[in-house]
C-alpha cells in the first residue's frame, strides 16, 4: 500500500504516542504532554497546558473560528490507557509495531489514542488547506479517564473548561466490527450494590438456621438468575446492543474470620450497567424484595447509583445532530446509533446539556478495548482522518 508523505508522517506520529507511557497506575503525563505540545505546534494549533487543582495536566489546542463568540467544538481524546498482561501481548504493547497486514499493536491503537492521532490529523488538513470556519474548534487531550478520578469530571468544572465555551462534542465509542461506525448518544449508568448478609455467629460444627452464608447464598442466586434473563434478551434479539441490557458481575466477596466460627456478616458487591429506559426505582425495588426474601438482617446498600443519564438526542431538533449526519450520508457510511456499555468522558459533557458524539472513526475492526493485542489497522486509521475531515467541517460550520 503506497502512502503519502502525510500519510506516512501521521503513522509516524500515531506510533510516537502510543510509545509514550501513559499506563495506569500513577502516570507521567510529562513525556506525552510534551509531545502533544509540539504536536499541536506543528500541526498549526494554539496549545494550552492546564493544570486545574481538581484535575490532573491536560492539553488543549484551539483552532479559533471566523466567529469566535460562537459556542465552539469540542474534540476529546483521554491520554491515558488501561494496564497490560505483556505475556498474553504476541507484540511489545508500548512497541506500536506494524505487521504484514499493516495492524498498529500497542495498548491505546484503539482505546483511544489513535482517535485523538485522528483528531490532530483532520484539523492539521483543514489548517493547511486554508480552511475557516465559523466556530472555535478545540482539541482536549485529558487525564485519567480510566480511573475516572481528577479528569474530565473536574475539568467541567474548572474555569478554563468554561472558558472553552463548549457547544458540541466528538468523543469515543467503539469499533465497529463489521461495516457500520458505532455512534453514542448516551451510556449505562453504572451502579455498585454492597448487599450485607447479617446472620448467627457460633462453632462451624452446627447446622443453625439463619446464617449470612445461607442468606448470601439466595442473594447471589436472584442476581444471577436476573443476569441470565438479561443475557437471554441479548441473545434472543439481534437488534439490542449490550448497552441496551443491564449487565450484573459479582465483583467482591467478603466475610468470615476463621474456619470454625460462623461469619456473623458476609457481603457481596455487584456492579450493574444499568440502560437508560430502565425504571430504576422498580429495579431498587426489585432488589430490596430480594433482600427481604433472604432473611432478616440483609441489607441493599447502595454504594454507587445514579438514577438518570443524559441523552444526546439523535433527530432534527438537534442541529448539531443533523450535521453530523449528513456528512456520514455524503460519505455513504453506516452508522449505529448505540448506549455504550461502559462509561466514557461524554457522560460529565451530557450532564452539563453539551450534545455529545461518541464516534470512534474505526469499522471492520475486532473490538480489543482493555484487552491483549490491542490494534488498529494503519488504512482504518488513515480512514478515519478523512471522515473526521468531513465531520469536523460540517460541525464547525453549523
Ligand atoms: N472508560 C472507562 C470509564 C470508567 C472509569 C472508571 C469507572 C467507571 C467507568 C470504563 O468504561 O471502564
Ligand atoms: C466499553 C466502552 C468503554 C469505553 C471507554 C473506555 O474504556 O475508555
Ligand atoms: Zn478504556
Ligand atoms: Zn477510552
Amino acid at each position: 500500500m503506497l502512502l503519502t508523505e502525510e500519510e506516512q508522517e501521521a503513522i509516524i506520529n500515531f506510533q510516537k504516542y502510543l510509545r509514550i507511557s501513559t499506563v495506569h497506575p500513577n502516570i507521567n503525563y510529562d513525556e506525552c504532554i510534551t509531545f502533544l505540545t509540539q504536536l499541536g505546534f506543528e500541526a498549526g494549533l494554539t496549545v494550552h497546558v492546564f493544570s486545574p487543582d481538581l484535575c490532573k495536566r491536560l492539553v488543549v489546542m484551539t483552532y479559533e473560528g471566523t466567529d469566535p463568540a460562537l459556542p465552539s467544538l469540542l474534540l476529546n481524546s483521554h491520554m491515558d490507557v488501561v494496564p497490560v498482561q505483556e505475556k498474553h501481548w504476541k507484540y511489545d504493547p508500548f512497541g506500536a509495531e506494524i505487521d504484514k497486514l499493516g495492524n498498529i499493536y500497542a495498548r491505546g491503537a484503539q482505546d483511544m489514542k489513535g482517535v485523538g492521532m485522528q483528531f490532530v490529523e483532520a484539523v492539521r488538513r483543514c489548517i493547511k488547506e486554508g480552511l475557516k470556519f465559523r466556530r472555535t474548534i478545540h482539541l482536549s487531550f485529558v487525564p485519567e479517564e480510566e480511573i475516572g478520578v481528577k479528569g474530565m469530571e473536574s475539568f467541567v468544572k474548572t474555569d478554563e473548561f468554561k472558558k472553552l465555551n463548549v457547544g458540541c462534542v466528538i468523543d469515543e465509542s467503539m469499533p465497529g466490527e463489521t461495516d457500520e461506525f458505532l455512534l453514542a448518544y448516551a451510556e449505562r449508568s453504572s451502579w455498585h450494590l454492597e448487599i450485607i448478609c447479617n446472620g448467627v455467629t457460633g462453632h462451624g460444627s452446627l447446622l443453625p438456621d439463619n446464617t449470612a452464608g445461607e442468606k448470601l447464598r439466595h442473594i447471589i442466586d436472584k442476581f444471577m438468575d436476573f443476569r441470565k434473563s438479561e443475557k437471554k434478551k441479548l441473545l434472543n434479539n439481534s437488534n439490542l446492543t449490550l448497552g441496551d441490557v443491564t449487565t450484573v458481575n459479582l465483583m467482591i466477596i467478603k466475610g468470615g474470620v476463621q474456619t470454625n466460627v460462623l461469619p456473623s456478616t458476609m457481603t457481596a458487591l455487584f456492579v450493574l450497567g444499568v440502560p437508560v429506559d430502565v425504571d430504576c426505582d422498580k429495579l431498587l425495588n426489585t432488589i430490596r424484595k430480594w433482600c427481604q426474601d433472604a432473611g432478616d438482617g440483609v441489607i441493599c446498600k447502595e454504594v454507587k447509583i445514579n438514577k438518570y443519564q443524559e441523552v444526546t438526542k439523535l433527530d432534527k431538533s438537534n442541529l448539531w445532530w443533523m450535521a453530523f449526519k449528513n456528512a456520514c450520508d455524503e460519505m455513504k457510511l453506516k452508522i449505529k446509533p448505540l448506549v455504550m456499555p461502559g462509561g466514557t468522558d461524554s457522560r460529565f459533557l451530557r450532564k452539563l446539556g453539551i450534545p455529545s458524539f461518541g464516534f470512534s472513526a474505526m469499522n471492520n475492526t475486532k473490538n480489543l478495548l482493555h484487552n491483549h493485542d490491542e490494534y488498529l489497522n494503519q488504512q482504518i486509521f488513515l480512514n478515519g482522518i478523512d471522515i473526521y475531515y468531513k465531520i469536523i467541517s460540517e460541525l464547525a460550520n453549523v
